[in-house]
């Protein structure tokens, strides 16, 4: 059980926004989610095969639909209803994976 962490604050959501682009924050504060589209579906799995590998090490995980080549995700932390520091780890990692 990872330890729960706190949630962000407004001033730390948006903050989170100019580090992480591409992301958006949802409308209550309590989600961050991302659409990524890739050249085609053995692409976009191999991305989410990477992600799926990373999230279990972090042990936090994303939740997720993929369309052929587009991946839409959504990040919040169940255990503290919203958006944690975990996060924006993730999201930050995503990007990297993605390629920025
Ligand atoms: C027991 C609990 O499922 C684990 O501590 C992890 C697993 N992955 C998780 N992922 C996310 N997004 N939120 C969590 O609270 C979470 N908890």
């Amino acid at each position: 059980m990872s330890a729960a962490s706190p949630l962000l604050t407004a001033e730390e959501r948006a903050r989170a926004l100019t580090d992480l682009p591409g992301w958006q924050v949802t409308d209550d504060g309590r989600a961050l989610t991302r659409e990524l589209t890739f050249n085609d579906f053995t692409a976009a799995f191999g991305f989410m095969t990477r992600v799926a590998l990373m999230a279990e090490k972090m042990d936090h995980h994303p939740e997720w639909t993929n369309v052929y080549n587009r991946v839409s995700i959504s990040l919040s932390s169940h255990d503290a209803g919203g958006l944690t520091g975990r996060d924006l780890e993730l999201a930050g990692a995503i990007n990297r994976l993605a390629g920025g």
